[in-house]
C-alpha cells in the first residue's frame, strides 16, 4: 500500500525547520475538573490533575490505564472538544503543526474549526458516531472533508476513491449506509476519513476494542501503515495493554486523572518502575502461563475525593507512610523514563524508605 502524496500534498513534513524538530503536541499542567453543582452544592471530579507530556512528530504515544483514570477526558481536552460540566482550571495544550506553535485554548472557534480533520483528526471506538446512519458513507466524507481539500465535489470524490483504493478499501462502500457494512469495515472507514486529509495528528480513543481479535490486527496494521507513510502522529488510547505492547512507540500510564508512568514502550513492558504499571503487565495472559491472575484489590478511588499523598497508595502493595502523606512529582529516573513513585524514585537512589 502506497500512500504517497496524490491529489493533493497534505501538510508538508519538511525535516530541519523550527517546527520539524519541537514536540508536535506539548501538554503542560494540564488541570481538567467536571464543576457540578446540585442543589446548591458544588462537586468537582478531578478527572485530568496536572498532567504533563509531550508527543514528538511521527511517533504512536499509547495512553493506558483502567476504567475511569481520566484517558477519555484527557483526550477530549486535549482536541479541545469539551463542553460544560467540563472545564479546564490549569495548564496548557500546545500543538506545533507546520504553520507554528499554538496553545489550542488561545485559538478561536473558527481556527479550531480550521484545522480539526485537516490538521488534527479523532478516531472513536463508536464508528457510527461519526458516519451518520441515515446518510450515504459518500455525504459523510463530503460533510467532514470537501471544505478543508478544496476544488470541486468531483476532485473530491476521485482524491477520496483514490484514498479508499490505497487502503484496500473498494470504493463502492462510498454507495452504502453505515448499517450495510461491518463493523471492521465501518472502522476502517473512520480511518479512511479521519486520514484523507493527511493530518499531522490523530487522535485515536479506543478504535479497536469492539472488534474482534482478526479484524481488531487488521485495523491496527492499518493504522499504522497509514502513520509511517503520512509521517503523522498518534495518541492511541486503550486499557488493552496487549495493544499498546504491538502498536506503539511510547508508552503513558493513567491512574486516577494523573500520569504515573511513561517512557519507551517496550523499556516499560521490560522493566516498569511504577507498582501500577507492574500490575497492569503482570495482569496479561501468556502464553503456557496456567497460573490464575489476581486482580488488584480495592478499586480506583472516587476522583471527587481522592486520597492524600499518592493517589494508588490505598491499593499498593509497596506503599510506605510517605506515599499517604506526599504526593510523588514525575520524574525523570531513567533516560526517556519517568515514574511518580517516591518508593520507585528511593530504589533508583539506593535508599529504603519505611
Ligand atoms: N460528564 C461527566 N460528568 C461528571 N463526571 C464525569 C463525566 N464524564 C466522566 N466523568 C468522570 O471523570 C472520571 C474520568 O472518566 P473518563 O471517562 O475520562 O475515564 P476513562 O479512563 O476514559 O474511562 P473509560 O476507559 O471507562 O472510558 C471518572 O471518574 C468519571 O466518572
Amino acid at each position: 500500500m502506497s500512500l504517497a502524496p496524490d491529489v493533493h500534498p497534505g501538510p508538508g513534513r519538511s525535516v530541519g525547520s523550527p517546527a520539524a524538530t519541537a514536540p508536535l503536541l506539548e501538554v503542560s499542567g494540564l488541570k481538567a475538573y467536571y464543576q457540578m453543582r446540585f442543589f446548591g452544592i458544588s462537586r468537582e471530579v478531578r478527572a485530568v490533575d496536572d498532567v504533563t507530556f509531550t508527543i514528538r512528530r511521527n511517533e504512536i504515544y499509547g495512553l493506558a490505564g483502567e476504567s475511569s483514570s481520566g484517558k477519555s477526558t484527557l483526550i477530549k481536552t486535549i482536541a479541545r472538544a469539551i463542553r460544560p460540566p467540563l472545564n479546564v482550571v490549569g495548564g496548557t495544550v500546545a500543538f506545533t503543526f507546520e504553520d507554528g506553535r499554538q496553545d489550542i485554548y488561545a485559538m478561536s472557534p473558527a481556527q479550531v474549526a480550521a484545522i480539526r480533520w485537516s490538521r488534527l483528526s479523532y478516531v472513536t471506538q463508536g464508528s457510527m458516531n461519526v458516519l451518520n446512519p441515515v446518510r450515504r458513507i459518500r455525504s459523510t466524507f463530503v460533510d467532514f472533508a470537501a471544505r478543508h481539500l478544496g476544488g470541486s465535489r468531483r476532485d473530491f470524490l476521485t482524491t477520496v476513491e483514490r484514498h479508499l483504493g490505497r487502503l484496500s478499501l473498494d470504493p463502492r462502500v462510498l454507495d452504502a449506509y453505515p448499517h450495510e457494512l461491518s463493523g471492521g469495515m465501518r472502522q476502517r472507514l473512520t480511518i479512511a476519513l479521519a486520514t484523507i486529509c493527511r493530518p499531522e495528528f490523530i487522535i485515536a480513543d479506543e478504535p479497536t476494542t469492539a472488534l474482534d481479535v482478526v479484524v481488531q490486527k487488521d485495523v491496527l496494521a492499518m493504522l499504522r501503515e497509514v502513520q509511517q507513510e503520512m509521517g503523522s502522529s498518534i495518541l492511541f488510547v486503550t486499557h488493552d495493554m496487549a495493544v499498546h505492547a504491538n502498536l506503539t512507540d511510547r508508552l503513558g500510564i493513567m491512574y486516577a486523572g494523573r500520569l504515573v508512568e511513561e517512557g519507551p514502550t517496550r523499556k516499560v513492558f521490560q522493566r516498569p518502575l511504577h507498582p501500577y504499571t507492574a500490575h497492569l503487565i503482570a495482569s496479561l495472559p501468556r502464553l503456557g502461563d496456567d497460573m490464575r491472575k489476581t486482580g488488584l484489590p480495592g478499586a480506583p478511588p472516587s476522583l471527587a475525593d481522592p486520597p492524600t499523598g499518592c493517589r494508588f497508595h490505598p491499593r499498593c502493595p509497596s506503599a510506605v507512610g510517605l506515599c499517604r502523606e506526599a504526593s510523588p512529582p514525575m520524574e525523570e529516573l531513567e533516560p526517556g523514563h519517568r515514574v511518580a513513585c517516591h518508593v520507585a524514585k528511593a530504589h533508583a537512589e539506593g535508599r529504603r524508605l519505611s
